[in-house]
């Protein structure tokens, strides 16, 4: 009988804020931080090499506050820091799961966690740490989206996996409409083109042009991580080439 091997040997996994606050609205949930932990220790333990980026929705978005009120480049400043303080929950997981972790951030947070070098990275991956991205791309009036599409680029990972709450990609929101249809596989610029609203444009554009596949897929689905690892068609796959 042949192996089974993973389909891709880097990647980089985008977990979203609200990811980590499970069923409640805000904060953190100690019980999904360490499944999610534990999902993540089963891809290292069979030799993948991982990239975490986190959003901080379940804490502050920058929109959000400046619709109370705040002035938006403030939130957003505090929005990017709501991601380092999921980072540090994150990396406490794994390290109480014997996972081995490297925090890098785009903003200089000295004593806290280190500063985000694309070389450091890849050689932390190497080693087989996983990294945590945090703090965004550093800059106000992009998401987490955005960066996670960013540093998958620079740290050359084989594909970017979105975990969501949903499958993968409908032709509408299924939150909204309970008949809407998913998508096994689309292209960027139908994504593009429908406005389909389950990652943000920017993000969308950056790795139509760099040629980065990206999947879609339910984190709250125990095992897909796993499963799409293994190569089974979990969520939506989206490429440049029409199918
Ligand atoms: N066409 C679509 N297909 C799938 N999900 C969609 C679509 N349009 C909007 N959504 C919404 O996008 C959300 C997933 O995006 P995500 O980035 O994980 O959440 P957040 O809004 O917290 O950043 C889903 O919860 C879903 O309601
Ligand atoms: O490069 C970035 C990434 C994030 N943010 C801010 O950080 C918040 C949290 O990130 P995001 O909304 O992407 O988190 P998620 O929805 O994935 O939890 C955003 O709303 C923005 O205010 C930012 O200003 N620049």
């Amino acid at each position: 009988m042949t192996e089974r091997r993973p389909a891709y040997q880097r990647i980089l996994l985008k977990l979203s804020g609200e990811a980590l606050a499970g069923d409640a609205d805000m904060g953190i949930d100690p019980r999904v931080l360490n499944r999610m932990a534990l999902e993540v220790g089963q891809l290292v333990g069979i030799g993948v090499q991982i990239g975490i980026v986190l959003g901080g929705g379940n804490i502050f978005r920058g929109a959000e506050l400046q619709a109370n009120g705040l002035d938006r480049v403030a939130g957003d400043h505090m929005g990017m820091l709501a991601t380092v303080m999921n980072g540090l929950a994150l990396r406490d997981a794994m390290e109480r799961n014997n996972i081995r972790t490297r925090i890098l951030s785009a903003i200089p947070m000295s004593g806290i966690v280190d500063h985000y070098d694309r070389r450091a990275a890849i050689r932390a991956l190497q080693s087989g740490d996983v990294c945590i991205f945090v703090g965004g791309t550093g800059n106000p009036f992009f998401t987490t989206d955005t960066a996670a599409t960013l540093r998958g680029i620079e740290i050359q990972a084989d594909v970017v996996l979105k975990a969501t709450k949903v499958d993968g990609v409908y032709d509408s929101d299924p939150f909204k409409n309970p008949e809407a249809v998913k998508y096994d596989y689309l292209t960027f610029d139908e994504a593009l083109e429908k406005k389909l609203g389950v990652m943000d444009l920017t993000a969308i554009c950056l790795c139509r042009d760099q040629k980065m596949p990206l999947r879609v897929f339910n984190m709250n689905k125990p095992g897909a991580l796993l499963s799409l690892l293994m190569g089974d068609a979990e969520g939506t796959l989206l490429g440049n080439k029409p199918r």
